[in-house]
């Protein structure tokens, strides 16, 4: 039985619906092949399997990752309940610099959702959290109290993660280490955090539909219900969920910055059709006005590229990403 059968008022109206269909018609996800991703070890850096799984797979699982279990577990706990308070509730509560969003993951600079005609429906809901301002977050709602106290604590974690990752793939690549040093930014880090409801039966539904990242790197950490999926040898393969492992995935700017040596890879999230899923996602970027210089793409900032992506999702509906930029392409 979906888990939110007994908390319907915690959905946007426009979801409550799957419930009865859900309730109805008890049919499970297609079985689908789990992928066997590459895993690296942050313990154990070894610069050959980073760059194995930086080029082939645009994705590995990241284990000995440092951040402790009772944290990780806090933190689902603690999303959990924050996802059930009543829609109502998460609206007026989840206010800046936090934002509250549902129907799609792309918002825009200030934090609401990107309107525009050619969009579709994501069936998720999310939390922003700019890391940076999160101090300024007050809350009298003990469990978003609680909730901003773990997201600083696991942010410190992420920003020490994305870094170590990116100093070594700035080695692998023979990267001026002087000169990379702007191109990433844990200021800039944001998280969110993601319910995706359970009984959505229509087969070309997403939870989140297929895209790459526009960050340098992408940190997910998922619960136990598998969602995520990969386009790797020409099919869509399932991301195994496993406890305390985390995925990292090669967004955007670190293709770019490598010089098309590493993949950004193309992903998006599967609703599963009996258990909601949640998921708490870290991005990172470069520094304000820092420029990206490679050999495939025109000198850009990523305040462009976000600028471009914008402007394409509003008015075709889709990304079009780092093509814009391709030395000898229109745009
Ligand atoms: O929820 C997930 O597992 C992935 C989310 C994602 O791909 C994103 O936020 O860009
Ligand atoms: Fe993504």
């Amino acid at each position: 039985m979906p888990h939110q059968k007994n908390n319907l008022e915690s959905y946007p109206p426009v979801f409550r619906q799957l419930n009865d269909t859900a309730a109805a018609e008890v049919k499970k996800n297609a079985m689908e092949e789990t992928v066997p991703i590459p895993v690296v070890d942050l313990q154990n850096l070894g610069l050959e399997k980073l760059r194995e799984a930086s080029k082939d797979w645009g994705l590995f699982r990241l284990v000995n990752h440092g951040i402790p279990e009772t944290l990780l577990s806090k933190l689902e706990e603690q999303a959990k309940k924050m996802f059930s308070l009543p829609f109502e509730s998460k609206q007026a509560l989840l206010s800046s610099p936090m934002s509250y969003f549902w129907g799609t993951p792309v918002l825009t600079p200030t934090g609401d959702a990107l309107k525009g005609a050619a969009l579709n429906i994501n069936w998720l809901e999310g939390v922003n959290v700019p890391l940076s301002q999160l101090p300024q977050f007050q809350s009298q709602d003990p469990v978003l109290d609680c909730f901003r106290v773990l997201l600083e604590e696991y942010g410190r974690h992420l920003g020490r993660i994305a870094t170590t990752l990116f100093e070594a793939m700035v080695k692998d690549l023979n990267l001026d280490p002087k000169q990379s040093e702007s191109n990433i930014d844990e200021s800039t880090g944001f998280i969110r955090v993601y319910r995706y409801p359970a009984g959505v039966m229509a087969e070309e539904a997403w939870g989140m539909i297929a895209h790459t990242d526009s960050s340098v790197l992408s940190i997910v950490n998922q619960d136990k219900v598998a969602g995520l999926e990969i386009f790797k040898d020409n099919k869509w393969q399932l991301v195994n969920p496993v406890p305390n492992t985390l995925i990292v995935h090669i967004g955007d700017m670190m293709q770019a910055i490598s010089d098309d040596e590493y993949i950004s890879v193309k992903h998006r999230v599967r609703v599963n059709k009996q258990e909601e899923r949640f998921s708490i996602c870290y991005f990172v970027f470069p520094a304000e006005g820092s420029v990206i210089r490679s050999s495939k793409y025109r000198p850009f900032t990523y305040a462009d590229f976000q600028e471009h992506v914008q402007k394409d999702l509003k008015t075709i509906g889709y990304k079009v990403g780092l093509d814009r930029f391709k030395v000898n392409a229109d745009g």
